[in-house]
């Protein structure tokens, strides 16, 4: 690759291979880096895509269920600069979406490094460089050994959903019967005539309870606090499309009032059913603390049928036994925890100005995507996949003039200067 450069002394101590980067490095081959990379190729930026999965958009791929289909209407889901298949239906399978991102990786000629997973990055600054260390797993290609790759540039793209969120509930560890986070599921073929406990009412459990139903399992949800449900259509529009129309002319707190308004009008009271809604607007609630508002493709009619039991919070597990908060207490075959993710930038990004605690940009939406010294973040505004391309094309933009300014000073220079630079590092 020409935008690589191996460094005259390439090993470090631990015998890493040391790799200089001509332009910036993308950690993660899910959406956001794809929609990242694509952009750069545009501006002529090169760059290099490290991806600790064997695979681009290991999420979708590996960490999802069968019956998965995007939630948004196709127009809010397709990255920058190629659009959906015309065939591709309003709501695309997930089957659908990594064909799409096959293509998208393939139009653009993105070749991710697989199997390098990012263990530590930081800024020198001596150097003005950052300092990139990956963990190599084994791939059919053979035994990589471990990598420091240097770069003026480092992309974020590792997500939201970069590690699964499991709780500590007492008693789950001597739990009897088998526990598998949301991630791992893929149908509830192998639940038929179990009772399941699904720990976590967002998207994920509402829909894995759904998908329990339809294989004849008996699925229990724990809703511990509230929930926003809104119809995943009203009167045949999208909800999401008539929020987002409406969030052009009225304030947001009137659109969250009207959201409601529809909401009841299609689905009714939901309280009823022990689903209790947040004090807190749904897109209020999805803007200042993250929450994604269900949106229901089903779930709710299986709760007013009792097909999907609504429990309160866990106390305990004990033995094969779960004991709620109101004293009841239930047997249960298998645990479901559709407990969410986070982010897992505070493992390996050592930085604490641009990135809280919690592995989000500390500035909110539009301004999250640009830190200090080269840092840039992709994917992290907590608004899906438009967030994601409007990301990418800032950060794109943004590099892609300095480059070129740099460029075309660097062609006036000559090659002896050129090795001078490399060789100082
Ligand atoms: C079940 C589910 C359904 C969703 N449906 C929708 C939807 O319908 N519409 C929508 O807009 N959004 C949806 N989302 C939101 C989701 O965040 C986006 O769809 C999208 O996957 C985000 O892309 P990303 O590239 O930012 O993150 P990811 O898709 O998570 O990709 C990040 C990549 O980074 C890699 N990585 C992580 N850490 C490292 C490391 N240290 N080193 C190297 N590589 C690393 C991961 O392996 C992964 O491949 C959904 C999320 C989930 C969980
Ligand atoms: N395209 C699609 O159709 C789908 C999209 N998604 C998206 O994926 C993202 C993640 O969604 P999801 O996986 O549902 O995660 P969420 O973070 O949205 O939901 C997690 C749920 O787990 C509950 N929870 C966490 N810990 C406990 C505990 N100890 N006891 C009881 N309940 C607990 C939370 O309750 P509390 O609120 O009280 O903290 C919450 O209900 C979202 O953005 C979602 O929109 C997910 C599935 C399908
Ligand atoms: O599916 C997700 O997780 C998303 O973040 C998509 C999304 C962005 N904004 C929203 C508002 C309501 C429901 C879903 C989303």
């Amino acid at each position: 690759m020409e935008n690589i450069f191996r460094l005259a002394d390439n090993r470090d101590f631990f015998n890493r291979r040391c790799v200089l980067i001509n332009g910036p490095i993308i950690v993660g081959a899910g959406p956001s880096g794809l929609a990242t990379a694509a952009c750069l190729k545009e501006q002529g930026v090169p760059f290099v895509v490290l991806e600790r999965a064997d695979c681009i958009a290991s999420l979708w791929q590996k960490r999802t269920y069968d019956r998965l289909k995007l939630h948004l209407p196709k127009q809010f889901c397709q990255l920058p600069k190629m659009p959906f298949p015309e065939d591709f239906p309003e709501y695309p399978t997930k089957k659908q979406f990594i064909q799409y991102l096959e293509s998208y990786a393939t139009r653009f000629d993105i070749k991710p490094q697989f199997n390098e997973c990012v263990q530590s990055a930081r800024y020198d600054e001596t150097s003005g460089f950052w300092r990139v260390k990956t963990v190599s797993s084994n791939s059919a290609s053979g035994v990589k050994p471990d990598a420091e790759y240097i770069c003026r540039w480092l992309i974020v793209a590792t997500g939201e959903n970069a590690e699964s969120v499991i709780p500590d509930i007492e008693g789950l560890g001597d739990f009897s019967g088998d526990i598998v986070h949301a991630s791992e599921y893929k149908s509830g073929e192998k639940y038929r005539g179990k009772k399941v406990l699904v720990v976590g009412c967002g998207n994920s459990g509402m829909e894995l309870s759904l998908d329990l139903c339809n294989h004849n399992a008996l699925p229990s949800m724990v809703i511990r606090s509230s929930v926003h449900v809104l119809p995943r259509e009203v009167f045949g529009r999208s909800t999401f499309e008539l929020a987002v129309l409406m969030m052009a002319w009225l304030p947001l707190w009137l659109v969250d009032k009207i959201m409601l308004f529809l909401s009841w009008l299609v689905v009714g009271s939901i309280e009823k059913y022990g689903l209790k809604r947040p004090a807190m607007g749904p897109l209020e609630l999805k803007n200042k603390m993250g929450k994604t508002p269900v949106l229901d493709i089903g779930a709710l009619d299986k709760i007013k049928s009792g097909e999907i039991k609504v429990v309160p919070g866990i106390k305990r597990f004990c033995g094969g036994q779960v004991e709620l908060v109101n004293g009841e207490k239930l047997d249960v075959d298998s645990v479901l925890l559709a407990t969410g993710y986070r982010s897992n930038v505070p493992c390996w990004l050592q930085e604490g100005e641009f990135f809280s605690k919690n592995g989000f940009p500390k500035a909110p939406f539009p301004q999250g995507w640009k830190g200090n010294a080269g840092l840039y973040a992709v994917g992290f505004t907590r608004r899906g996949l438009s967030g994601a391309s409007s990301d990418a094309m800032r950060i794109a933009e943004d590099i892609g003039k300095v480059w070129k300014q740099e460029t075309r000073q660097h062609k006036k220079r000559t090659t002896a200067c050129h090795r001078r630079c490399i060789s100082q590092l």
